[in-house]
């Protein structure tokens, strides 16, 4: 990785940029598919299966034969290895769940909020490169948990796997489709997809614009979860070979992943090099891990607080801290997707089983967004109840800001009611 001194701040846009596609010339491949599908539904989506992943379908959804299959397909460590995430990832996210609590603003007022499972909701699980079974677990369960009646799963792998964990969490339908056309599906419906109210999900650049240009249109999306990347900032504490094994698990992504090292030691960031060159050898999927590693960035920084302030400002997707006093440092961070405390957390645990979610905010998005929770799979609805009491003390305040705003029929809403207590 190429290191570089503490840059001057009016520098660091450049350099911090992800390598991201052109927007606008990736919108213009992913419009047509779009509209394809919004025209011809399954007829578009056919042609569009046979164009981006060579395949010809006669039908998208995976069959009743095929989840029975799926399990016998696996091996029963991987099947144990599921179940355990499945536990991990479900008891983390259940506490997420709030009682709805009612609250007396004033003798007689009573508002609460209640939760509400969105009806209908859309996962897509990545599989162009590899098949992200561990996204099923990721969507699925706090799908499940917010108890969302409606739960359509598309991805273009058919991978066993995919199968056993959308059984594992419920998922009601689920088609073999990928790419920006089974967002399009999902968004507009088509005579095999069911039509849904909110689209969930990673994937590579087509996927996410795709998702971001049907959420002009009425349909909501969770966030831009597009190419993974990490930022360490790592100390003398850390251990190079660790260090240099978190940035290739998220530079194996894909080429246009980015990863960052910051550090306040020369010696360790030139370490961390060596170690990069010896382990990237060994990777099946090198050339694609090499590639983001080229296009990646190592900043030797003079003090914790450079360091904070430069990694505050680039919002990374996840942000582990190998450093002494890891803790305390985590609190200063305010704009990351998720943070991975000290040299025995590394980033592979969150994205499998540890329990947190793994669908995050990426090219800086964190500055904004959170990651995927069960919040994510519900809508809250506000509830209130006002007694006689009530109304005759809230009443006149009403009454007063409605006159103010000129709309009388607001106050005679109010006012016939305080008559009919006379
Ligand atoms: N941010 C997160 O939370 C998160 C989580 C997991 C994965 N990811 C990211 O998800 C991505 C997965 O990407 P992937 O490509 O492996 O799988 P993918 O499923 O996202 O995309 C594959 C699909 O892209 C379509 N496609 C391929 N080339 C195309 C082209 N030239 N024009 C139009 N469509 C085309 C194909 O239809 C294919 O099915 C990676 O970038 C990974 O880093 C992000
Ligand atoms: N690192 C990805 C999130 O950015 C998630 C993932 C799934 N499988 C492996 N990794
Ligand atoms: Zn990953």
């Amino acid at each position: 990785m190429n290191i570089i001194s503490y840059p001057e701040r009016s520098e660091w846009p450049e350099l911090l940029t992800r390598p991201v596609q052109d927007s606008l010339a990736i919108e213009g491949k992913v419009l047509p598919i779009l509209d394809l599908v919004k025209t011809k539904g399954d007829e578009g989506l056919r042609e569009l299966a046979k164009k981006f992943d060579g395949v010809e379908l006669a039908e998208f959804a995976f069959s009743q034969q095929e989840f029975d299959a799926a399990e016998g397909q696996l091996d029963e460590e991987l099947k144990a290895a599921i179940r355990q995430a499945y536990q991990n990832i479900y008891t983390f996210h259940k506490v997420q769940l709030q009682p709805a609590e009612k609250i007396e603003t004033m003798p007689g007022v009573t508002c609460w909020r209640r939760s509400v499972g969105i009806e209908k909701v859309g996962i897509y699980i990545p599989g162009g490169t590899a098949p992200l079974f561990s996204t099923v677990l990721m969507l699925g369960i706090p799908a499940q948990l917010a108890g969302c009646k409606e739960v359509v799963l598309c991805t273009p792998s058919n991978h066993p796997a995919i199968l056993f964990a959308a059984k594992l969490v419920g998922v009601t339908s689920a088609f073999r489709i990928g790419g920006a056309q089974a967002i399009a599906a999902m968004a507009y419906g088509t005579e095999s997809v069911p039509k849904v109210y909110k689209i969930f999900g990673p994937g590579n650049q087509y996927v996410t614009t795709a998702k971001m240009l049907i959420s002009k249109e009425g349909i909501a999306i969770d966030m831009p979860a597009g190419p993974s990347e990490v930022a360490v900032y790592a100390d003398d504490s850390a251990v190079a070979s660790f260090v240099a094994a978190d940035l290739l698990s998220q530079a194996e992504h894909g080429a246009d992943s980015q990863v960052l090292l910051v550090s306040t030691s020369g010696k360790f960031l030139t370490a961390v090099n060596e170690e990069l060159a010896t382990q990237l050898e060994a990777l099946p999927r090198r050339e694609l891990a090499a590639q983001s590693i080229a296009n990646s960035k190592a900043i030797l920084v003079n003090s914790t607080y450079e360091a904070i302030d430069i990694l505050n400002d680039y919002a990374a997707e996840h942000l582990i801290l190998s450093v002494k006093d890891a803790e305390l440092i985590s609190d200063k961070i305010f704009n990351a997707g998720s943070i991975f405390l000290g040299n025995y957390t590394p980033e592979s645990c969150g994205d499998y089983a540890s329990g947190t979610n793994h669908t995050l905010p990426t090219n800086g998005y964190a500055r904004a967004y959170s990651g995927v929770s069960v919040d994510s799979f519900v809508k809250k609805i506000t509830v209130q109840h006002i007694t006689e009491a009530g109304i005759k003390n809230i009443g006149p305040t009403v009454e007063i800001m409605a006159h103010a705003e000129s709309l009388d029929a607001h106050k005679r809403a109010v006012t016939v009611r305080l008559n009919s207590l006379l």
